[in-house]
């Protein structure tokens, strides 16, 4: 279920790579766009394209300084990412591509269940353009000024009728308020008698990242996302889930300051969660 052996419109993938089937959001392989999407490699890894120059430092610096940290602070961030093993630059015909090397948080999934959780009301960092920050204000503007995150994307293996299930973008930008609490029920296969375990081990990590975020005063995190994941295969071996926070590519320091947009938004999704783990 790692990889999609062949081509896409770039020409073949860099020798070792393919597509990572298990994307759900962000920039996706797109020839017109000049995206390249997520690559994985050996299974194991995710290949993470920089695509915008200052984003992808600000993500590499990010990585770099949690991976290299003796601050107990940032020693317990560290346990919430993907492992970080630099970047490695690959070709794709006539473009040569650097991608920041990640620990794939999906590898040896049999049937992996993935959602996008982007945290937080403002998805727009403080430098921000006028046009990006409008554009921002109005994608999934009911959902988050209700929930403080939104949804762009996520798979499911249905376990009551063996499918997988993806739902993109649009999904997100059309759900509402109830429709939201719909998706979570259906992600966690709250019909299957194990997917309440799942869900409140799920719990139990995201209160780590609220208790984590009320006691740091290093980052800001804008348009960051909270990924779970889980195997559907091991829906009764519910320590299979992972909740790990990804892309950090407008990350800020603090200046003191709580980081009071993502700690609203992962209380929100805590709360909501605990209303359907009853
Ligand atoms: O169209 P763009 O270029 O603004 O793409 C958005 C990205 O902006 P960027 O180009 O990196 O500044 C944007 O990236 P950031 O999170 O702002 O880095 C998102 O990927 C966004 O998708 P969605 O909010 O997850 O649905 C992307 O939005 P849509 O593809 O949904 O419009
Ligand atoms: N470490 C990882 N392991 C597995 N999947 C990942 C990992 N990082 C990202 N992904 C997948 O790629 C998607 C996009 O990642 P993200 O870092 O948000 O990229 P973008 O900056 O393009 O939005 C996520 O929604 C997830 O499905």
């Amino acid at each position: 279920m790692d990889a999609d052996e062949g081509t896409h419109g770039h020409g073949e993938f860099p020798s070792g790579t393919a597509h990572l089937s298990t994307q759900v959001a962000g920039h996706s392989c797109d020839n017109k766009n000049y995206s390249f999407g997520l690559l994985v490699k050996s299974g194991r890894y995710v290949l993470k394209p920089v695509e915008k120059e200052q984003h992808g430092k600000r993500e590499i610096d990010f990585y770099r300084r949690v991976t290299s940290t003796k601050d107990p602070l940032l020693l317990e961030l560290k346990a919430l990412v993907p492992e970080f093993y630099g970047t490695e630059i690959l070709s794709w015909n006539d473009s040569r591509v650097n991608y920041i090397v990640l620990s794939n948080v999906t590898h040896g999934m049999a049937q992996p269940c993935v959602m996008d959780i982007k945290i937080g009301k403002q998805t727009w960092d403080p430098y921000a353009t006028e046009a990006k920050r409008l554009k921002e204000q109005e994608k999934y503007a009911v959902i988050k000024q209700h929930y403080s995150f939104c949804i762009p994307g996520f798979q499911v293996y249905d376990a009551s009728t063996s499918q997988f299930k993806k739902f993109g973008k649009d999904f997100g930008k059309n759900l509402t308020i109830d429709g939201t609490v719909e998706a979570f029920k259906i992600f966690f296969n709250l019909s299957h008698e194990s997917g309440k375990a799942t869900l409140l081990h799920i719990l139990e990590r995201l209160k780590k990242i609220v208790k984590w975020f009320k006691s740091q005063r290093h980052f800001h995190f804008y348009s960051s996302s909270i990924l779970i994941a889980y195997d559907a295969k091991e829906l009764s071996n519910f320590p299979s889930a992972t909740v790990t926070m990804i892309d950090f590519a407008h990350v800020y320091p603090a200046n003191g300051e709580e980081d009071l947009n993502y700690i609203a938004g992962v209380e929100k999704l805590v709360e909501l969660l605990d209303s359907i783990a009853v």
